[in-house]
C-alpha cells in the first residue's frame, strides 16, 4: 500500500482543465487506457473498405490513401539483429574508394615498426552497435525508435529497410510476413531516408509527379496518378509550394519542413504497407510533428505497420506512440507498449518524476543520467539493459506486458541485487558493459531462454571475426525458396516509359545548370580568342600554313574534350545517392537510368561546342567544304564523347571527386602528350600509350579531313637559305609562285605520325573512336552496377 506521502502531488486544477482540453480535441487519436496485450494480437487487422482522411479542419474531407487490403498487409518481425561497423580505416586502405585495399607484401613493408613484444593487442577492426535487437509491428500500430544520439537507430531502421550501407555487417533476421525481404515486397515499402534527396531545380509537384509515373503501377491512368500526386499534397501541407523548386544550397528552395514533407509525401505516393521514416519530426514545428504523427497514427489505422526513429518527441507526440524500442549504445533498454515504458522502469525502481515528460525521462535513463542511492547512472543503464534483455528473452514478440509481469520483475531484481553485491560496483565509465555477465545473471531466472540466449550473440562474433553476415539456414532457404516463387519483376512502368521518364526528368533537373549565360560565354570567347589566334595564318596551301592549321586543329579536340571530362567527372558521383535511393525503392531498371541520364546530355554535347567550332573553323580558314566542316564537327563531337566516357568511368569508379580529378588530369595530360602533335618520336617503349589516347586517334582524323588529297608546297625566300620554311610571309598562291615547290609526302613534310593520303587510316581512327566509346560506356555500366549491387 503506498502512502499519501508516496502520492504525487496534485496538479493545480489549470493544469488539469488545459490537459482535458487537449484530450478532449484529440480523443480519437489518445488511448485513455495504456494498450493491454490483447490490443497486440497476432491477428491481422481486418480489410476496411473506406479510404482514410487527414486530421485538421480544412483536410477532413481529402482521402489521402485507400486503405491497405488484407491480403496486402505486411507483419513485421526482426529477430536477434547485431551489427558492426568498421572501427579504423583498414589497414592499406584502398586508394580508390569502393575498391579493394592493395595489399603490400609484407617485405616491402620496411617503415613498418616491429611489434614490441608487450604490446597491446591489435584494434579490433570492427565495432558492434545492435545487440541482439528484437521486436515486430503489426499492421495497426507504430512502433518507435528512440534513444540517444549514436544509439543506433537509424542502423536498425537502415537494417530492417535493407538500406545498411555495406560496410556494416550484420546478423539475425528481418522477416516481412514471416520471408526474407524480396524485391516485390520491397516496392510495398515506403523508406523515408533522415536526409531528403531531391534534384533541386525540379518543383515539389514534378518531384513528385515524376515519382508517381515510375513507381505507380502501369494499368492506372496519368490522370489516376496525378489524382494520387494531388492528394498527397493536399493531405501534407504542399499546396502553397507545390510550384516552388525544391532548392538546395545555391538555389532557394522550398523549407525544411516542406522538404521533409514531401520526402513522406514521395513515399506515400505509393500507398505502401509498410513505412519505415527515419527522424520524420526533425526540422518541424511541434503543431506541424503533430500533425505529422496523427497522419502516421491514420494511416496505421488502415492497415500499416508504421515505424519510425524520432529523437526528442514532446509528451502530446509521445502519446501517438503505440510501441516503442528505447536504444542505449546498441542495445534494447525497452521493449512494449509505449504508454506502459514509465511502468516498466517505475517498477524496476525508477519512478518517473512528477511533471517530467517521459519521453525526457526515458532519454535520460538511456544516456545513463539517472541515477539512484544505491546505483550510479552507467551502472543503473547496465542493470536496465540486461533486465531488458532478459524480459525480452522470455517474450520476444511484444515486450513488457504490465498486466503479466510484477512476479517476474520481482526475481530480476532480486537477481540483480545479489548479482551486484558479488560482482562489487562496477566501472562507471566503462563504455561498453560486460555483456557475458549480465546476461549470464540475468539467464539464470527461471523461464524459458527465447533467442536472445547468450550463445547466439558468441556465433554471431564468430562471423564477424571471419567478416561473413550470418543468417539462419531456415531463412536463407525461405529466401531462395520466396525469391523462386516471386512473379516476375513488376516495374511501375515499363521500361521504355522509365527510359522517357527518366530522360524528361533529367533534361528537367538540369535546367538551371545547362546552357547557362557562363557556358555560352565560355565557348564564345575561347573561340574568339582562337579564332583571332589562328587569323591569316592559316589558309593557304604551304607547309608554313598547313602547321599552324594543325595546332588549330589539335586546339579544337583538346579544349572540348578536356572540358567535357572534367565536367563529366561529377555526373554519377553528384546523383549516386539519389540513385542509390531510388534503386533501393525498386523505382527503375539501372540500365534505363543510365542511358536516359546519357541520353538527355546529348542535346547539349552537340548544341554548346557548335558556337565554338563555327567560329573556330571560319576565322582559321579551315578547308572550304560543306563535308570537310561537317567531318570535321562530328569528329571533334566524337571525341567529345570519348573524353566524356572517360570522365564518366573515372568519376563512378573513384567517386571521391578529389581523387578523379587528380587521375583526370594525369590521364589527359598522358593522352595529350602522346597525341602527335608535341612529341613525335616517341621512345617505343612507352609509344603504346598514344593506342589509349582518343587525341591521337581524334588528332590523326581531324589531319586527315584538313589535308588528305591537298597538295602543299614548300617555300623559300630568295638569298635565304635553300629549303628554310617562311611562317609568316608565305606567299598566298603558292602553285603560281617560283620560289614554291610541292612536296611529295604531305605526312612526312608536316611530322604527322599517320599518313594522311592513304584510305587506311581514316577508317581505323574512326573505329578506334567509336570503340572506345562503346568500350567505355560499357565498363562505366558495369562499374556503376558494381556500385549499386548492395540493393
Ligand atoms: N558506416 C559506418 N561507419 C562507422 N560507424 C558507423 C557507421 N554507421 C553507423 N556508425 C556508428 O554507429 C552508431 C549508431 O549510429 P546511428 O546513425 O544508427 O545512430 P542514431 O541513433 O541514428 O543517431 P542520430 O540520432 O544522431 O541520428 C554511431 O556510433 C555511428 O557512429
Amino acid at each position: 500500500m503506498k502512502s499519501d506521502a508516496d502520492k504525487p502531488p496534485t496538479p493545480p486544477a489549470s493544469i488539469l482543465n488545459s490537459n482535458t482540453h487537449l484530450l478532449q480535441s484529440h480523443q480519437e487519436d489518445i488511448p485513455r487506457e495504456p494498450p493491454t496485450r490483447q490490443s497486440f494480437s497476432t491477428e491481422l487487422p481486418r480489410e476496411r473498405s473506406h479510404t482514410i482522411t487527414i486530421g485538421g479542419e480544412q483536410d477532413d474531407d481529402t482521402e489521402i490513401l485507400e486503405a491497405v487490403p488484407h491480403d496486402k498487409q505486411i507483419f513485421l518481425e526482426y529477430v536477434q539483429l547485431n551489427a558492426w561497423v568498421p572501427s579504423a580505416a583498414p589497414v592499406g586502405s584502398s586508394f580508390i574508394p569502393g575498391l579493394p585495399a592493395i595489399s603490400i607484401p609484407a617485405p616491402l613493408k620496411f617503415w613498418q615498426k616491429k611489434p614490441e613484444p608487450d604490446a597491446a593487442p591489435a584494434t579490433p577492426q570492427s565495432r558492434q552497435i545492435l545487440y541482439n535487437i528484437q521486436g515486430c509491428c503489426r499492421p495497426g500500430e507504430v512502433l518507435a525508435f528512440m534513444g540517444p544520439s549514436g544509439s543506433g537507430k537509424t542502423s536498425l531502421l537502415s537494417i530492417i529497410g535493407a538500406r545498411a550501407q555495406s560496410a556494416m555487417k550484420r546478423s539475425g533476421d528481418c522477416l516481412f510476413n514471416g520471408q526474407p525481404l524480396t524485391k516485390k515486397l520491397k516496392r510495398q515499402i515506403g523508406y523515408v531516408m533522415q536526409d531528403d534527396l531531391f534534384y533541386e531545380s525540379l518543383t515539389v509537384w514534378e518531384t513528385l509527379d515524376y515519382a508517381a509515373a515510375l513507381r505507380l503501377p502501369q494499368h492506372m491512368s496519368k490522370q489516376a496518378k496525378q489524382k494520387r500526386v494531388q492528394m498527397v499534397i493536399t493531405a501534407l501541407g504542399l499546396e502553397a509550394c507545390k510550384n516552388t523548386i525544391i532548392g538546395g544550397f545555391f538555389m532557394k528552395g522550398i523549407s525544411g519542413g516542406e522538404r521533409k514533407r514531401a520526402s513522406i509525401g514521395h513515399e506515400m505516393l505509393i500507398n505502401p504497407s509498410v513505412m519505415l521514416l527515419d527522424e520524420p519530426t526533425s526540422g518541424l514545428d511541434s503543431t506541424s510533428a503533430m500533425h505529422l504523427l496523427q497522419l502516421l497514427k491514420k494511416l496505421s489505422l488502415s492497415g500499416r505497420a508504421i515505424v519510425t526513429t524520432i529523437h526528442q518527441p514532446s509528451s502530446r507526440l509521445f502519446l501517438q506512440l503505440d510501441k516503442l524500442l528505447l536504444l542505449s549504445k546498441g542495445h534494447a533498454l525497452y521493449y512494449g507498449p509505449a504508454q506502459s515504458c514509465d511502468d516498466w522502469f517505475d517498477r524496476l525502481g525508477y519512478k518517473l518524476p512528477y511533471r517530467v515528460n517521459v519521453a525526457d525521462f526515458i532519454l535520460d535513463l538511456s544516456s545513463a543520467d539517472v541515477s539512484r542511492e544505491d546505483r550510479g547512472g552507467e551502472e543503473s543503464r547496465m542493470h536496465l539493459i540486461a533486465c531488458s534483455e532478459n524480459y525480452q528473452a522470455h517474450h520476444p514478440q511484444d515486450g513488457y506486458d504490465p498486466e503479466n509481469t510484477t512476479a517476474e520483475l520481482a526475481a530480476l531484481r532480486g537477481s540483480f541485487r545479489s548479482h551486484s553485491k558479488s560482482r562489487g560496483k562496477a566501472d562507471q565509465n566503462q563504455n561498453q558493459m560486460n555483456k557475458g555477465d549480465l546476461i549470464d545473471s540475468a539467464a539464470s531466472l527461471p523461464g524459458p531462454r527465447g533467442k536472445g540466449d547468450s550463445t547466439d550473440s558468441s556465433s554471431a562474433d564468430r562471423d564477424v571475426e571471419t567478416g561473413h553476415v550470418s543468417a539462419p539456414n531456415e531463412a536463407a532457404a525461405a529466401n531462395t525458396a520466396a525469391q523462386a516463387q516471386e512473379p516476375g519483376h513488376v516495374w511501375g512502368a515499363s521500361y521504355t516509359a522509365q527510359l522517357s521518364i527518366l530522360f524528361r526528368r533529367s533534361v528537367r533537373s538540369r535546367r538551371n545548370a545547362t546552357l547557362s549565360f557562363q557556358d555560352f560565354a565560355l565557348f564564345l570567347v575561347i573561340g574568339v580568342l582562337a579564332g583571332l589566334f589562328w587569323l591569316q595564318k592559316c589558309g593557304n596551301d604551304t607547309v608554313g600554313a598547313a602547321q599552324n592549321t594543325l595546332g588549330l586543329l589539335f586546339v579544337e579536340a583538346l579544349f572540348l574534350s578536356f572540358r567535357q571530362m572534367f565536367v563529366a567527372l561529377f555526373t554519377f558521383p553528384d546523383e549516386y545517392k539519389m540513385l542509390l535511393k531510388e534503386r533501393a525503392s525498386g523505382m527503375y531498371r539501372l540500365s534505363a537510368f543510365y542511358f536516359a541520364r546519357l541520353a538527355s546530355d546529348l542535346p547539349l554535347d552537340f548544341a554548346i561546342p557548335t558556337i565554338f567550332l563555327i567560329i573556330v573553323y571560319f576565322m582559321g580558314h579551315l578547308r572550304y567544304s560543306a563535308a570537310a566542316f561537317f567531318a570535321n564537327y562530328f569528329t571533334v563531337i566524337l571525341i567529345m564523347l570519348v573524353a566524356q566516357s572517360y570522365g564518366l568511368f573515372l568519376g563512378t569508379v573513384v567517386m571521391n571527386p578529389k581523387t578523379a580529378q587528380t587521375l583526370a588530369a594525369i590521364i589527359m595530360i598522358v593522352f595529350m602528350l602522346t597525341g602527335g602533335y608535341f612529341t613525335r618520336n616517341i621512345a617505343v617503349w612507352i609509344s603504346w600509350f598514344k593506342y589509349l589516347s582518343f587525341i591521337f586517334y581524334g588528332y590523326g582524323l581531324l589531319a586527315h579531313i584538313e589535308f588528305k588529297d591537298r597538295q602543299l608546297y614548300l617555300c623559300t625566300t630568295p638569298n635565304a637559305n635553300p629549303g628554310a620554311v617562311q611562317t609568316f610571309s608565305d606567299p598566298p598562291d603558292p602553285q603560281n609562285n617560283p620560289n614554291c615547290y610541292p612536296v611529295p609526302n604531305t605526312s612526312e613534310a608536316l611530322g604527322l605520325p599517320q599518313q594522311v593520303n592513304t584510305h587506311v587510316w581514316t577508317p581505323i581512327n574512326a573505329c578506334a573512336l567509336v570503340g572506345m566509346l562503346i568500350l567505355i560506356r560499357l565498363f562505366t555500366y558495369m562499374a556503376l552496377r558494381h556500385k549499386t549491387s548492395q540493393l
